[in-house]
């Protein structure tokens, strides 16, 4: 199975669960609690998952990092963000430096 149809099928996965029945889908549970709960676990997802690059072992990193994607998923679901608005905005970086140009700036 492709894994670049796995977003997008998580995508449709959460959208159909954001409404669901709290007591089967952690997806309903989280959305239950409001943003604030989904932002919050984002946050913590994403602590541990600078915790495992710093002092954790490689399948630890790649769990980590599965567990901040979903939640991230999960938040942009819950504010009605459509994955293709960010890859398109992903698109559009591509081929620009990272490096800006700071105008009077030495740092
Ligand atoms: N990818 C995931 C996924 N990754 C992690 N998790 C859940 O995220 C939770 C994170 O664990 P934590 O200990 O941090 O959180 P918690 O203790 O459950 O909750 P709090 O204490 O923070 O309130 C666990 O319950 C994991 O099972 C996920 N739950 C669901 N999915 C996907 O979402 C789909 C829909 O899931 P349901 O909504 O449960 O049907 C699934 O088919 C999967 O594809």
């Amino acid at each position: 199975m492709e894994h670049s149809d796995t977003l997008a099928r998580l995508e449709a996965t959460i959208g159909q669960r954001l409404q669901g029945d709290p007591t089967a889908s952690y997806v309903a549970k989280l959305n239950a609690k409001g943003v604030g709960k989904i932002a919050q676990k984002v946050g913590e997802e994403a602590t541990e998952t600078v915790i495992a690059a710093l002092s954790g072992d490689h399948d630890e990193l790649v769990g980590e990092a599965a567990d901040l994607i979903f939640h991230l998923m999960v938040l942009l679901g819950a504010k009605g963000v459509p994955l293709a608005q960010v890859l398109a905005e992903l698109q559009r970086r591509e081929g620009t430096s990272g490096i800006v140009e700071k105008a009077g700036r030495s740092n």
